[in-house]
């Protein structure tokens, strides 16, 4: 038996030796060569198991999300006892947040059950892993050990709680965040992208949103209803997406309403200048790169592109032109393609494509919302039900929606003053964006009856103004004048 022992122990060591050899003086090629051997020898006398998380999934284009989770988890369960520890600024920037450091390794216990956990990374000498065309000199991973005989409840409950609670806390600390298109592209550690994105922190909320209540609440359960309605989805063969038609006069909380959404569903919005998109390819690029709860918004709709089908006339128009011999004409035709090529060749089909083709299917869930002051300038085939699920009308402000504002910026939810704005408000056109201005206080020294006495002079002008031109209009019309 000792005999057994020491002949083993002398094969393990004479490995270990050769072994030093080879990463010493060996090329890296001979070097994996040499791994796979020694690997699958020492497996005959290991009993234990060993998973690896990987950064990048298999196609190298996006993060593993099984890696994100894993790293979550360990974020929260390894400053207990992990020694080296990576620290950063967490979501509002109050409180550090920990993680484990490079090779640093920590231990985590699951019904008596205790598994080590290494943060390693993998460094490419030769720059061959690449993603995206971009060479990736290191990708990191994480790997996990335990013990064979604890195999099944490790890979039957254990990583199933690790990538649970990992989600979990992903979602918890997840950093809303606002994309654009316009500007340059942005390039990322690992993939070029055609957005680019800041941290999205909005105040807004239904609940400090000046309009009618019933509507108010319709919108509320049709949002939360749609966002976890999956099955259903899945269920009838549609897409996972709704849209949305905003619309109204300046100033009556169209993209407050964006920001509110975006606060109640926490989803990522992806605000598309129309204008800065190329044509519709360019598109469809963007569209394939938004991610999954995530609200497009296209603003003012109506004066983003010609989308009335005119763009294709006008481009063929300037190539006729240059076949004209007259040298006149040649310039002013060239003239014309320098400007079309400055401008966007998004075509109404190509935006209809955008909303509804088979490009827009990606998984997950998205809401696609539009706003206009002009909704009947818009093409029908753009808003009709089905592309835009709902229409929404955002108007001037009503007492009720007052109230709202008065609490929001006073803190009042009654006040004597009250009655005469209820009475001035209903026959004026004021928009909630001029009564917050006004209750607004524009020094210290203002305070809540300044505030409501100078809504209360800005109704009674706007009363006055609004009689006059109706008293003129009336004299225009009249035939005996
Ligand atoms: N319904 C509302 N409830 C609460 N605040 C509002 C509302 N409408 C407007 N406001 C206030 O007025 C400001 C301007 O509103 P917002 O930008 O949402 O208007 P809009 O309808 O998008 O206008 P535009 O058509 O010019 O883009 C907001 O910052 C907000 O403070
Ligand atoms: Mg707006």
């Amino acid at each position: 038996m000792v005999e057994t022992w020491t002949t083993m122990g002398s094969t393990i060591a004479s490995f270990m030796f050769v072994w030093a050899i080879i990463r010493q003086y060996c090329p890296y090629e001979l070097r994996q060569f040499f791994k796979r051997y020694i690997h699958r020898f020492m497996g005959y006398f290991n009993p234990y198991i060993r998973i690896s998380f990987h950064e990048f999934r298999g196609d190298r284009l996006r993060r593993s999300k099984a890696y994100s989770n894993v790293e979550a988890y360990l974020s929260a369960n390894s400053s207990t006892n992990a020694k080296r520890l990576k620290a950063e600024m967490g979501r509002d920037s109050s409180k550090l947040v920990f993680s484990m450091d490079e090779y640093e390794r920590t231990t985590d216990e699951f019904r008596g059950v205790e598994v080590r956990w290494l943060s390693s990374k993998v460094v490419s000498q030769t720059a061959r892993l690449t993603i995206n065309n971009f060479p990736q000199p290191e990708t990191r991973l994480y790997k996990l050990t335990f013990h064979n005989k604890y195999r099944e409840i490790i890979m039957e409950s254990y990583l199933e709680h690790v990538l649970r609670k990992g989600k979990e806390i992903r979602v918890k600390n997840r950093q809303r965040k606002l994309y654009t298109n316009t500007g340059h592209r942005y390039c990322s550690s690992h993939k070029q992208t055609m957005w680019s994105h800041i941290v999205f922190e909005h105040p807004a909320t239904f609940e400090t949103m000046a309009m009618d209540r019933v509507k108010k609440q319709e919108i509320v359960d049709d949002l939360l209803t749609f966002s976890k309605s999956k099955d259903f989805y899945k269920r009838i063969g549609k897409v996972w997406k709704r849209g949305y038609l905003l619309y109204g006069p300046p100033g009556t909380g169209k993209s407050t309403m964006i920001a509110a959404i975006s606060n109640l569903l926490n989803y990522d919005v992806y605000d598309l200048e129309l204008t800065a998109v190329r044509d519709n390819i360019e598109l469809r690029k963007l569209l394939i790169e938004t991610t999954s709860k995530s609200i497009i918004v296209i603003e003012d709709i109506d004066c983003s592109l010609d989308l009335t089908g005119q763009r294709k006339k006008k481009a063929k128009k300037s190539s006729e032109d240059e076949n004209i011999d007259d040298k006149l004409n040649k310039e002013s035709a060239k003239k014309e393609t320098k400007e079309e090529a400055g401008s966007s060749k998004v075509t109404l089909s190509g935006l209809l494509n955008f909303i509804d083709g088979l490009w827009s299917s990606g998984a997950g869930q998205r809401l696609i919302v539009f706003t206009t002051n002009y909704v009947e300038k818009l093409d029908p085939a753009l808003i009709r039900r089905g592309r835009m699920d709902r229409h929404i009308e955002l108007s001037y402000c009503s007492f009720e929606g007052f109230k709202v504002l008065a609490k929001n910026y006073l803190d009042l939810d009654m006040h004597p003053m009250f009655d005469a704005i209820k009475n001035l408000i209903g026959e004026t056109e004021i928009t909630p964006a001029d009564v917050a201005d006004n209750l607004m206080p524009k020094s210290s020294l203002d305070y809540a009856e300044k505030c409501l006495s100078n809504l209360i002079q800005i109704l009674e002008e706007a009363k006055e103004e609004a009689a006059k031109k109706k008293d003129e209009e009336g004299k225009v019309n009249d035939p005996t004048i």
